[in-house]
């Protein structure tokens, strides 16, 4: 028995993602839930012949609570999206508060639910998850993840173009940091089966994994940001904790993850000096049952590009924070 929510489920993320939970057999229930919309999608969705029972919430009627209580799993999708000109740090405004008030509804609804949040700047709205779940007493380290599992599809794809892989998903390719330009980093050097980059080739090859959601805001043209491809990334993520809360052995993924709280963290966050970084997690029953050390193996350019990384993410981790700490004043 799965029950599964998404939050934000009627935007351009949403929709894809919640028909993509309902096509999962191991779901039994999906609540959407969303401030607009909510009752269309869920009575479309739930015409789909598999076994989750499907039910829209809006927030009149005690949605929020209706929607939470009892979910295993809750994916946050809720938030504006970019435009051009726009950074993922300039949705700070809105998104914080959008985060900050459906944590708190997690916090009271369903404390022990693993989140997933996809919700931007994900390297601030992850500590703000943390910094409200740790007030309500309620953090559990190994149940928070921000998705960032779109920069490593991103880097599957393009570095098969250049190496004329043609199933891109057949390479394992490490991508570590932040969710945002230069704090997104890809280890191509840590890739399994290891690839050979033409060296005049891997500049912009990185750039292009860092730079990925420009690419799409751009050519989107005023109409938002990923989407279809962030629904598959978000599914392939949510699909993995919940074959590993089931029992299945083996899977590895990287996440924005709250480290000095999951196994094997402490140590990755005393060398990158951020508590808040993305790593190939192992998930199990638990959710994040350890952190796998890729930084100190990095090669001479990598550990170049992590410098910048970590000065970029700091200042973004600790904007979360402070925002639950010392709230704007209103
Ligand atoms: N982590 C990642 O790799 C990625 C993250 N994103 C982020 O995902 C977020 C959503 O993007 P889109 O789906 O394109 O945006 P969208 O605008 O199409 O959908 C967002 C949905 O959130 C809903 N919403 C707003 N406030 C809410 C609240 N308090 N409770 C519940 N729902 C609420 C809106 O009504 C809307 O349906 C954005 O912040 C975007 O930047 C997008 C792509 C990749
Ligand atoms: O670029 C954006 O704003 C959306 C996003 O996070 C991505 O596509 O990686």
């Amino acid at each position: 028995m799965v029950k599964a929510v998404v939050a934000g489920a009627s935007g351009g993320i949403g929709q894809p993602l919640s028909l993509l939970l309902k096509a999962n057999k191991a779901i039994t229930e999906l609540a959407l839930y969303d401030v607009v919309n909510t009752p269309g999608v869920a009575a479309d969705i739930s015409h789909i012949s598999t076994p989750a029972v499907v039910t829209g919430y809006l927030p009149k009627d005690d949605g929020l609570k209706n929607a939470f209580t009892g979910a295993d799993i809750v994916v946050i999708p809720a938030g504006i999206p970019r435009k051009p000109g726009m950074t993922r740090d300039d949705l700070f405004k809105i998104n914080a508060g959008i985060v900050q008030g459906l944590i708190e509804g997690i916090a009271q609804y369903c404390p022990k639910a693993y989140i997933l949040v996809i919700s931007n700047p994900v390297n601030s709205t992850v500590p703000i998850a943390a910094e409200v779940l740790k007030r309500a007493g309620v953090f559990d380290p190994k149940r928070l993840f921000g998705v960032t599992t779109l920069d490593v599809v991103r880097a599957e794809t393009f570095v098969a173009g250049i190496v004329g892989e043609k199933d891109p998903s057949k390479t394992t390719i490490p991508v570590i940091g932040g969710h945002s330009g230069e704090t997104i980093v890809p280890l191509f050097s840590q890739a399994k089966p290891s690839v050979s980059i033409p060296a005049d080739k891997l500049d912009a090859l990185v750039n292009r994994v860092q730079f990925g959601g420009d690419e799409v805001v751009k050519a989107k043209d005023g109409a938002g940001s990923a989407t279809l491809s962030m629904a598959y990334a978000g599914y392939r993520f949510a699909e993995k904790v919940i074959k590993a809360v089931n029992g299945e052995k083996g899977i590895v993924e990287p996440s924005f993850v709250y480290l000095p709280g999951v196994p094997g963290g402490d140590a990755i966050a005393k060398a990158t000096g951020c508590d808040f970084f993305s790593v190939p997690i192992e998930l199990g029953p638990s959710g994040a049952e350890k952190a796998i050390d890729v930084v100190s193996s990095a090669n001479d350019a990598e550990k170049k590009l992590l410098e910048a990384c970590y000065t970029g993410l700091k200042g973004n981790i600790s904007k979360g924070i402070e925002f639950v700490q010392n709230p704007p004043q209103k």
